[in-house]
């Protein structure tokens, strides 16, 4: 096997990132090099690295980072990681890599980013004109059928507890927005129903999880159907693979699905509840 040695544009004096048990990645300047031995005067340490765990550091790395990853000088997993972390202490949590858009779950609220005059900015914005964001998502893929009149999918994955269930909430919102009806009859439109049916999937297919207190157990694909003049005509959700050894099995501290504790919760007065508590033995 060849021996590693380091890259071509490392040598003494360079800023860069190298790998940390704790950190992930802490920088500093190469002070040695010695075949695929790299010594390291990090701030708080001297590390001695292989050059396969050292990358070189961008020395302009704006401080407020790029909305695009593709404008990093080092597309590298320190390079990444750096920019998303530097714009989420910004609460900037939205990052595009080209026209993928990466979401740093910020685990508290910030209304100000889906206030309903965001969603009349992004409307007919192009991508990249205006800040990172679901809406620029969605308004893209709703464009894009308009304009060369192909279905479109949105994408949305990460691991449990990243903010997919938020984030698919956000585009169907801001699709509901661009394709709802003005509505003057008392019968609910179908974006109202869509958007509706989030609670009801979420109290029968959502429970508590060590990751994650609202995690979906349970995969869904929505199809939002729009007529020739861009309005939402129909819509289906189909769901697979519901986590169904839940209902008779939960390890501690996890839970049940959130519709059994609605249900134990119902006011004694509610019939139905009552009723439902009756058939399935649930005495409270
Ligand atoms: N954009 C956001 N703004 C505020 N809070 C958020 C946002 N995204 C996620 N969260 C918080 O993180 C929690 C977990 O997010 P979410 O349920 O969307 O994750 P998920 O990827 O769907 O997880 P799972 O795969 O387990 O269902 C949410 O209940 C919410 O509290």
């Amino acid at each position: 096997m060849a021996s590693q040695v380091a890259p071509s544009n490392i040598v003494v004096g360079s800023i860069v990132w190298v790998e940390d048990p704790e950190a992930a990645w802490i920088d500093g300047e190469v002070k040695q090099i010695a075949g695929e031995e790299i010594t390291i005067k990090c701030k708080e340490k001297t590390v001695v690295a292989k050059a396969s765990n050292v990358n070189p550091k961008d020395p302009e790395f704006p401080s407020s980072g790029v909305e695009d990853m593709t404008r990093l000088a080092y597309l590298h997993e320190p390079g990444v990681l750096q920019n998303l972390k530097c714009r989420f202490d910004m609460n900037d949590i939205y990052t595009y890599t080209a026209n993928i858009l990466i979401a740093v779950n910020p685990f508290q609220r910030l209304p100000h980013l889906y206030a309903n005059n965001m969603m009349e900015k992004y409307k007919g914005a192009a991508l990249g004109e205006l800040s990172p964001h679901p809406f620029a998502i969605a308004d893209s893929a709703y464009r894009q059928m308009i304009t060369e009149q192909i279905s479109q999918a949105i994408l949305v994955s990460g691991e449990s507890g990243a903010g997919k269930t938020e984030s698919t909430k956000m585009l169907m919102q801001y699709l509901a927005f661009m394709g709802g009806k003005v509505n003057n009859t008392e019968e609910r439109s179908v974006e109202q129903k869509v958007l509706e049916s989030n609670p009801v999937l979420e109290a029968f297919g959502n429970a508590k999880t060590v990751r994650n207190n609202n995690s979906s157990r349970f995969g869904k694909f929505v199809e939002i159907q729009f007529n020739e003049w861009g309005r939402i005509s129909g819509a289906a959700i189909r769901t697979y693979l519901l986590e169904r050894s839940r209902v008779c099995q939960v390890s501690d501290p996890e839970r049940n699905y959130h519709c059994f504790y609605m249900l134990c919760a119902a006011p004694l007065e509610n019939s139905m509840a009552s009723e439902i508590r009756e058939d399935f033995l649930l005495f409270v």
